[in-house]
């Protein structure tokens, strides 16, 4: 990521010496009427790189491009990563976090877990400063990793409406 985006050496690498790391893992009942229920709100994770395991292979999983719902068939044997807004934020949104959600499944039951990566609590966090140019000024403020992750955890996952927080 640092040698495609032209940063310097450790710029990216130096935030996740000691990284925060994090685990939940969900589970989702058949529903007979998935339409009128959902499995996990559009979000984006509040991290850097989600590592997702779609565990039971069963279809739930979306994303959200170009204003439409796609769905991620789970493939055997592979993780899905998903970009979380820390690194929008230190890439100055080169690296969009996405927006996600899990749909229910009407027969059969669901299980994911989601691995979080973020850099090490004690940190700020803000675009790096090679990615801060005259055409592209700093698209977000600074802000500790903790403040962050807590203001995250404080309120209802709505899309990707929380980097608003940061955003200038
Ligand atoms: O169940 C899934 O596939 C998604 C889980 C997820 O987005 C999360 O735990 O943050
Ligand atoms: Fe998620």
């Amino acid at each position: 990521m640092e040698k495609a985006l032209k940063m310097k050496t450790n710029e990216l690498l130096e935030y996740f010496e000691d990284p925060g790391q994090g685990i939940r893992m969900n589970y989702y009942p058949p529903c007979p009427k998935p339409e009128n229920v959902i499995g996990l709100n559009p979000h984006s994770d509040s991290g850097a790189l989600t590592i997702l395991l779609q565990v039971n292979e069963v279809e739930g999983l979306q994303i959200r491009k170009d204003g439409m719902w796609i769905p991620i068939k789970p493939l055997s044997n592979a993780f899905v990563i998903n970009i979380g807004d820390m690194l929008e934020i230190l890439t100055n949104g080169i690296y969009r976090s996405i927006e996600h959600r899990a749909t229910i499944n009407s027969k059969n039951e669901r299980i994911s877990i989601a691995g979080f990566h973020r850099p090490q609590m004690s940190r700020d966090i803000g675009p790096t400063p090679t990615l801060i140019t005259a055409e592209r000024p700093a698209l977000f403020k600074r802000i500790g990793v903790a403040d962050y992750l807590n203001g995250f955890m404080l309120r209802k996952l709505q899309g990707k409406s929380y980097i608003d927080v940061v955003r200038i």
